[in-house]
């Protein structure tokens, strides 16, 4: 496994449904990311579908009729992909499969391809792999009932049967051997983390694509990679950072993304330890993006799975440069003002007040705001280290107090 179905240029069309939780304008955003998994996976999208429907259908998800709308599409335009923002069962993925004549993903497939493109360590790609045959395992038994299905009752404990347990064990054993795999490097790693002795840690943790690997950089004068794509980053990189003459480590992690695949958060528990084992969070968000909102929740959903979301956080507001609010024409009386026409200003006074001085406004890029950044991270890394060590408190004093040295 591992190696990734081949995306390169693909013409890809993109799938998805409008429902009473989810408006078109919903779909429309969903989609969008879609869109922005596909070109991350080297695809090129050149349609999108849509269908209003209460519940999605259990052969095919979509009706007949739009099914037989993509299938014309995908023919005349020799489309290699079709992608559903939602998640398939097996038998819905083969019947669409046989429909459509084509390649047919699912979001979790999507992103667990994207991974597997992106692992290069031995230690990601281990995550991915584990991922990916944890994926395969019910797939396979998906496989089964739809043999059962077809040939009936009788006989049908024959050599097909034989067939899909010889595959499911192979598929078990593997699982197996992987796990083995990783709890070696575990421990490994446990052994590296416990080396690092007392320093206070600090993790950037967000949402995807919003900034953190360019913020380590600039903060730790490092060379993350960073890129405008999805999942730029997918093992943790740990730096000593040393702000005035405060030391901490800082370490930069895997973005988290919307209806992120449970398989991945499960086998990237290591690579999520050093979220977990961190004493303060730096959540960085992109403020110019407009789910912006909904990214945060995501991520405090993720954080929530790894029992980490009660711990010291800083709300990095990110690419503040990059903001821009809607604008209402002078002579526009019918749109209504929503948030999405917020200035700067304005989102201050929101829920984001609420956090106090837990709130930072920022632009890696242009490096905008980076002095407060390293004010509000001094002081944050300074109460952790005084409450852990009060005897040598006398070390660190109040940013301030340094008056305006640097
Ligand atoms: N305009 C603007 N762009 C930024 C800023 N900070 C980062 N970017 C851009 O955003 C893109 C993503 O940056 P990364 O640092 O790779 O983001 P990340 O959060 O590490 O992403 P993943 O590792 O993929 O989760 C890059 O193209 C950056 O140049 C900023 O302050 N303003
Ligand atoms: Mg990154």
């Amino acid at each position: 496994m591992l190696e990734k179905s081949n995306l390169e240029y693909e013409k890809v069309v993109l799938i998805g449904i409008v429902t009473r939780e989810q408006n078109e304008e919903k779909l429309e955003e969903y989609l969008d990311e879609l869109e922005f998994l596909t070109y991350t996976a080297g695809g090129e999208v050149v349609k999108r579908f849509s269908q209003k429907m209460d519940m999605p259908n259990p052969k095919t998800f979509i009706g007949s009729g739009k099914m037989e709308e993509v299938r014309h599409f995908v023919q005349e335009n020799e489309v290699g992909t079709a992608i559903f923002d939602d998640e398939l069962s097996p038998a819905q993925q083969k019947n669409i499969e046989r429909i459509l004549n084509c390649k047919v993903l699912d979001r979790t497939n999507l992103i667990l391809d994207i991974f597997a493109q992106r692992a290069t360590t031995s230690y990601a790609r281990t995550q991915v792999e584990l991922a990916q045959y944890q994926y395969l395992l019910p797939r396979l038994a998906g496989m089964w009932t739809h043999l059962e299905r077809q040939r009936g009752g009788i006989g049908m404990r024959g050599p097909g049967e034989t067939e899909i347990e010889t595959d499911r064990r192979i598929v078990r054993d593997k699982i197996s051997l992987l796990k083995k795999k990783l709890e070696t490097i575990d421990k490994q790693m446990e052994v590296q983390r416990g080396n690092r002795g007392q320093l206070v840690r600090v993790a950037l943790v967000g949402y995807t694509n919003v900034g953190k690997s360019t913020l380590m950089n600039v903060i730790s004068k490092s060379k993350v990679f960073a890129e405008n794509k999805l999942f730029a980053t997918l093992d943790t990189t740990v730096r000593k950072v040393v702000i005035r003459n405060l030391p901490f480590l800082l370490t930069d992690t895997v973005g988290f993304i919307r209806k992120l695949p449970t398989q991945l958060v499960e086998s990237f528990k290591s690579t999520l330890d050093e979220v977990r084992e961190a004493d303060l969070l730096l959540h960085v968000v992109d403020i110019s993006h407009p789910n912006f909102e909904e990214h945060i929740a995501s991520v405090n959903q993720i954080l929530a799975e790894i029992k980490s979301a009660d711990k010291p956080t800083l709300m990095v507001f990110n690419k503040i440069d990059a903001y821009e609010a809607e604008k209402i024409e002078e002579d526009d009386l019918m749109t209504e003002r929503t948030t999405s026409h917020y200035t700067l200003a304005e989102w201050e006074k929101t829920w984001m007040n609420r956090l106090g001085e837990d709130v930072l406004f920022i632009s890696a890029l242009n490096k905008e705001n980076l002095e407060e950044f390293r004010k509000k991270v001094y002081e944050a890394v300074r109460k952790i280290h005084i409450t852990r060590f009060p005897y040598n408190n006398f070390l660190y004093p109040e940013y301030d107090a340094y008056g305006e040295e640097e």
